[in-house]
């Protein structure tokens, strides 16, 4: 692990964010006074939400209305705080958006993936940041690039901010899927797994994009481990005026997170023995396939040099085919999924190319 090691659990950065999963919620752009207060007031109803949260400036809206309106908001959210009780949370998106919400005392910041995705943006709001001690929570930037996500966190907390979250809404997909953003787990898996202490929501409404599939996303998030959910939300007693699609009213919110099931992290007593002789195998049967996987790259180096002297090429479709249907035939009645062998098998080729590439270039 290395970096981000500072960063506070989230149960430290306000007494009432002590359960799991932490859940923010709220409308994705305010539409009036009455509506953000009627949202508020039905989600302080739902236990386990904590943090309201509202959009105040949204790009969808005109440069002229950004700033009038943001004020509007920034009050109307402070009304929320002392009524309801629950925390408040804005995104910023410049300098200007920092300052003010500062100064109306909104309790957490995010950046948007919009933002996340331009490092000048992430400077500019990082030096707006230094010396205070806001949260705040960086979504992944719309393409999926790790690095870039790692680089505005890093950014951030470089700005002396600890109380720092990760946000996964999924990434931009180039073709249509089922949901509107393709979630790429294995992306906030590898952020954690780098970054311990980092902790990280999962935004289910913008993955799913329509409201049947937010309940399997949040599930997946909280499988995963994942510290929170955000969710959009507004009352029915108001408009929403984009992302309508996605956007629960807070007894929706209540359902799903009724309906979640969250198992827990690890547990202390006799079963974890059972799990480590569970984890002892895998580890045994892991070195045997590396150990099995370089015997085979050994062979395939062996076939390079055969070729090189015979002046055959490297690739030999006939054979890679017969391997192939070998392979799933014998994996399927095995039980394992062809997609799963059909990946498998493909880098195994990959690979064995690559290595027998060496092998001639090195002749
Ligand atoms: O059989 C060969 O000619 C090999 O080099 C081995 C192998 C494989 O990895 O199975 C690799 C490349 C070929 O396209 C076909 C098969």
């Amino acid at each position: 692990m290395s970096g981000l090691e500072n960063c506070k659990p989230m149960s430290s950065w306000f007494k009432r964010l002590d359960t799991r999963p932490i859940v923010i919620s709220g409308p994705s752009v305010v539409t009036s006074e009455e509506q953000l207060l009627a949202t508020a007031r039905e989600l302080k109803n739902v236990d386990q939400v904590k943090i309201f949260k509202a959009g105040a400036w949204k790009p969808q809206t005109t440069a002229k209305s950004f700033g009038d309106r943001g004020l509007d908001i920034l009050q109307w959210l402070n009304q929320v705080k002392q009524e309801t009780g629950l925390l408040t949370m804005v995104e910023v998106a410049s300098p200007k958006h920092v300052e003010m919400c500062l100064r109306h005392n909104v309790d957490i910041l995010w950046i948007g993936a919009r933002t996340t995705s331009n490092p000048f943006s992430v400077q500019e709001l990082a030096s707006a940041l230094q010396g205070m001690s806001v949260p705040v929570m960086v979504k992944n930037p719309i393409n999926p690039d790790i690095n870039l996500w790692i680089e505005a966190l890093e950014t951030i907390n470089k700005a002396g901010i600890s109380r720092l979250a990760a946000i996964h809404r999924g990434f931009y997909p180039f073709e249509k899927t089922r949901l509107r953003n393709i979630p790429k787990w294995e992306i906030p898996i590898e952020l954690k797994s780098r970054f311990h202490n980092l902790p990280i929501i999962c935004d289910p409404s913008h993955i799913a994009g329509a409201i049947k599939y937010i309940p399997e996303m949040a599930q997946k998030a909280m499988d995963l481990n994942m510290d929170g959910l955000m969710m959009e939300s507004y009352s029915k007693t108001g408009d929403a005026l984009i992302n309508q699609e996605l956007q629960l009213c807070p007894a929706d919110v209540n359902q799903v997170l009724r309906s979640l099931v969250c198992r827990l992290p690890s547990i202390d007593d006799v079963e974890e023995n059972l799990l480590e002789k569970y984890r002892n195998q895998i580890d045994s049967v892991d070195s045997q396939l590396i150990e099995l996987l370089a015997q085979r790259m050994n062979i395939v180096e062996g076939i390079g040099e055969y070729k090189a002297e015979k002046n055959m090429t490297i690739l030999q479709l006939q054979r890679w085919e017969k391997v192939r249907e070998r392979g799933i035939e014998l994996g399927t009645s095995l039980g394992l999924s062809e997609t799963f062998l059909t990946q498998l098998l493909r880098m195994i080729h990959k690979e064995a190319i690559s290595k027998q590439n060496e092998v001639m270039n090195r002749k």
